[in-house]
């Protein structure tokens, strides 16, 4: 069954599983601009979510909303809900910070600090107050190999982050965020400044990824949301047209402006 004919965007097949976010009539605006427009979206626990839509349709304004991050904007003004495991993050007097240590980002660009490999790891769990050096060896460790860069970096922890190759930072990036133990990974774009082989590898990791974490993906690519999405939800103009299994967005959707897109003639 598509979306379109279901209430609050609740893809077929997932009775069964945890939500994670779920977005109330979602609306949005960079002062006069109306950015995203009644979002009712349930997002799902552990699996992958891929955002796909043309450049505006407000693909990075959504997930930036799920950490908060968008609030950076002074003229940004929000109505509606989102939920994050049931608590309404919106809400003045939920503290930004405690959302900041369960969900992690990912950006468009690598941007590991200028410090070590060891030192882009433990800068998180530094600032909660971990401070035994053994305790940090092990978080570095884990979430190196988590990432899938332990065994290229491990003789390499004291250099300079800078000197690793685009795609390695990338995962370095990635690592960092696992450092943190976050419940959702959020990444907007990640693999658009990669070469093949590097999209590659952090494809892979996501399928690895989402045994354990809930992956929030913003892509232009659609080969990639269709190999590695769970589910996929479809942006114009700032609302959701479609949300549902990836494999009936690309294979069967409903809306034919979804159809337009993913097979080439817009955006
Ligand atoms: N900081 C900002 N101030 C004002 N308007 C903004 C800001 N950021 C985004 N917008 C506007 O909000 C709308 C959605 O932008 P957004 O960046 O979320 O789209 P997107 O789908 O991620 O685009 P792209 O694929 O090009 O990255 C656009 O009209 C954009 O111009």
């Amino acid at each position: 069954m598509s979306l379109s004919t279901m209430t609050n965007n609740e893809p077929a097949g997932s009775d069964e599983k945890k939500i994670v976010y779920d977005t109330k009539d979602l609306n949005l605006w960079y002062g006069q601009t109306h950015a995203l427009k009644d979002i009712n979206l349930s997002i799902y626990e552990k699996e992958v979510t891929a955002i796909i839509g043309p450049s505006g349709c407000g693909k990075s304004t959504f997930i930036k909303t799920l950490n908060r991050m968008v609030e950076l904007v002074p003229s940004v003004r929000t109505s509606g809900t989102i939920e994050y495991n049931g608590k309404s993050i919106l809400d003045k007097s939920f503290k930004v910070e405690d959302l900041r240590t369960r969900v992690g980002m990912v950006f468009q660009k690598p941007n590991p600090f200028p410090k070590s490999i060891y030192d882009n790891i433990t800068y998180g769990p530094k600032i909660h107050g971990i401070r035994s050096k053994k305790i940090l060896d092990e978080i570095v460790e884990r979430s190196l190999r988590g990432a899938s860069i332990w065994d290229e970096v491990k003789d390499r922890l004291k250099e300079n982050a800078y000197g690793l190759s685009g795609g390695q930072q990338q995962r370095l990036c990635i690592a960092r965020c696992l450092a943190i133990e976050p419940d959702v990974i959020l990444m907007d774009e990640p693999t658009s400044a990669l070469d093949p082989k590097s999209t590659l590898r952090i494809e892979e990791l996501v399928q690895e990824l989402k045994k354990e974490y809930s992956i929030i993906i913003v892509t232009h690519n659609m080969q990639q949301a269709a190999r590695i999405s769970d589910k996929t939800a479809f942006f114009l103009n700032g609302e959701v047209i479609e949300y549902d299994q990836t494999d009936n967005i690309f294979t069967n959707p409903s809306d034919n402006r979804t159809e337009d897109y993913i097979s080439g003639r817009f955006g």
